[in-house]
């Protein structure tokens, strides 16, 4: 494994959600997989008032918190030599006097831990915060040569890094905002935009399993492909996060990134090598492929709903329009489905479904790639209805890993058939749990690879085709569809595909598949 240099992490919203559930986490593990440098100090940086000890004990209890949940123990000796480079910077996000403070602090460190100027500035905050840090970054700690010694028109050799969470915006005109911000200061190789799907083992896998064997490709068109479907579901409502997400809802916050990024690696061509450029590039023409839905076509090509009252996973709720931070005649989705077709020559006329959607049956994402029945055939004359068509099902989680489903004889003397599965797991294959998203991403950024990262181009592309779905929403007469908790979303969504001839396939099917019997 590559080694990282020497350097700093600093983690702006280091008392939220995500810091302490996902990134604190996340270094622990990278010191335990020994892929942390020598010499590596970490500052949280946020608003709320903590001493360095304060926050010490909270790093302590997230690694550990995590710990118990993936059933591990934790290396007291490797958490103690961390938590000795941990510091707190307290202040506000775009107050001029904290980050020239945090300045200074990093001057300190790096004569300390020898981080030798190094720095990876991770903003896990919300977006409004965005703009305030990207600024005094910019002026006081990584803009292009403010400071001798730090970055752009370069001094020394040392880099300056800055990884930002989605949302990346809420729509192409605020994408393009943002990323004109960010140029304003940072190079393009500076800027890491995380999509921690990314991250995540089977999705990498998954140009692993397009490129890397030689049976796929000749059938990974619309010649063999009957359809793509891709499935995002949770069983969670909002929760606590109504606020955020009733700007945000279930397109943006799951669809236009995640799941367009799965979109893309089953889409996209062979990249003409494995760099960040060339896969990027591959990515983006995807996006700019998609047929884009007319706003007036909205409600034919895409479904959206709310959830009602009910309750499911342990969570009770009174309806989405009565969580808290939710306006009572709210419109944003909870639950979206949509059609999409990738008009290239691969692609033509192979539709792409997706849905996502809080409070469903199951915490689910995967992607099923459904082949084309065989031409007319024996079985298919002579058995009593039509044999099954293949399908190649990618679980992104749980129970990662990679099924194909084909037809076997049921063992007898008669001519029975029935879906059966070759799988892969990861688990049983690799008898390991695969390491956490956020680990890989922040190991890559460390190391300056931007593969795993989306481009500034790409996320615009993106956004690019959202947009007229929104634009159509917005005008739509019809409101919002309902769904009860625990169901698999509104019955428009079931017809959004059944008047295809098609229907929602999940990997826990095949079980349930009656057999069919061929009198041969
Ligand atoms: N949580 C998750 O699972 C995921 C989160 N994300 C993204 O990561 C980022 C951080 O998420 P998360 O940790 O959940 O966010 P939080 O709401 O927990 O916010 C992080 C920190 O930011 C500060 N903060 C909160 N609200 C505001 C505000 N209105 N103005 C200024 N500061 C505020 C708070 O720190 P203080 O008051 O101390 O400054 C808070 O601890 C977001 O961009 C989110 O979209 C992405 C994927 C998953
Ligand atoms: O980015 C987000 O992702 C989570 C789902 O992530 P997963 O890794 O558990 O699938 C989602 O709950 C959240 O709303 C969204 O902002």
């Amino acid at each position: 494994m590559a080694t990282a240099r020497p350097s700093t992490l600093v983690i702006f919203g280091a008392s939220g959600d995500l810091a302490k559930r996902k990134l604190l986490p996340a270094i622990y593990e990278l010191g335990r997989e020994k892929l942390l440098p020598e010499k590596f100090a970490l500052v949280g940086y946020a608003r709320s008032e903590m001493s360095d000890e304060a926050f010490r004990a909270e790093f302590k209890q997230a690694v550990e918190k995590f710990a118990r949940s993936s059933k591990s123990s934790v290396d007291q000796t490797l958490l103690q030599r961390i938590l000795s480079a941990v510091y707190y910077h307290q202040g506000d996000y775009g107050s001029a006097e904290a980050h020239a403070a945090l300045a200074t602090k990093l001057e300190d460190i790096d004569k300390k831990h020898g981080t030798e100027g190094n720095r990876l500035f991770y903003l896990s905050t919300p977006p409004e915060t965005f703009e305030p840090i990207i600024e005094n970054l910019g002026k006081y700690t990584a803009g292009f040569g403010r400071r001798a010694g730090d970055v752009g028109e370069v001094k020394t050799d040392s880099w300056k890094r800055i990884i930002i969470e989605k949302p990346f915006g809420i729509d192409l005109p605020s994408a393009k905002e943002l990323n004109s911000q960010l140029h304003r200061h940072f190079k393009e190789s500076q800027v890491f935009r995380i999509d921690h799907y990314l991250g995540k083992e089977t999705v990498q896998n998954l140009m692993v399993l397009r490129f890397a064997n030689s049976i796929f490709e000749p059938i990974w068109n619309y010649k063999y492909i009957d359809h793509v479907q891709i499935t995002v579901s949770e069983t969670l409502g909002v929760g606590s996060r109504g606020g955020y997400y009733d700007k945000s809802g279930a397109t943006r916050d799951m669809i236009q990134n995640h799941m367009f990024q799965l979109m893309a690696l089953v889409a996209m061509e062979p990249p003409a090598s494995l760099d960040a450029v060339s896969i990027r590039d591959e990515k983006t023409k995807v996006y700019k492929s998609v047929r884009p839905i007319r706003p007036e076509a909205v409600d034919q090509f895409t479904v959206r709903a709310q959830y009602t009252a009910g309750e499911h996973a342990g969570q009770k709720s009174d309806g989405y329009l009565k969580e808290k931070g939710v306006p009572a005649d709210s419109k944003t989705e909870t639950f979206a489905a949509m059609k999409l077709f990738i008009d290239n020559w691969r692609w033509s006329g192979t539709p792409f479904y997706l849905r996502t959607g809080k409070f469903l049956d199951e915490k689910l994402s995967e992607i099923v790639v459904r082949f084309r029945s065989p031409p007319l055939t024996l079985f298919q004359k002579q058995c009593d209805s039509p044999v099954y068509p293949n399908d190649l099902i990618i679980r992104v989680q749980p129970e990662e890993g990679i099924e194909w489903r084909i037809n076997g004889k049921v063992p007898g003397g008669t001519m029975n058939i029935k879906p059966v599965n070759l799988d892969f797991f990861y688990k049983t294959t690799f008898n390991v749990e695969p390491p956490e998203a956020y680990e890989r991403l922040i190991y890559d950024a460390m190391l300056g690879d931007q593969t795993l990262f989306i481009r500034g181009d790409e996320v615009e592309a993106a956004w690019a085709v959202i947009d007229p779905i929104q634009e159509g929403w917005r005008k739509s007469k019809l409101a919002p569809r309902t769904y009860t908790p625990g169901s698999w979303g509104p019955k428009e969504s079931m017809q959004l595909i059944e008047l295809d001839g098609r229907r929602w396939l999940h990997s826990g099917d095949g079980e349930a598949e009656p057999i069919v019997a061929c009198s041969l």
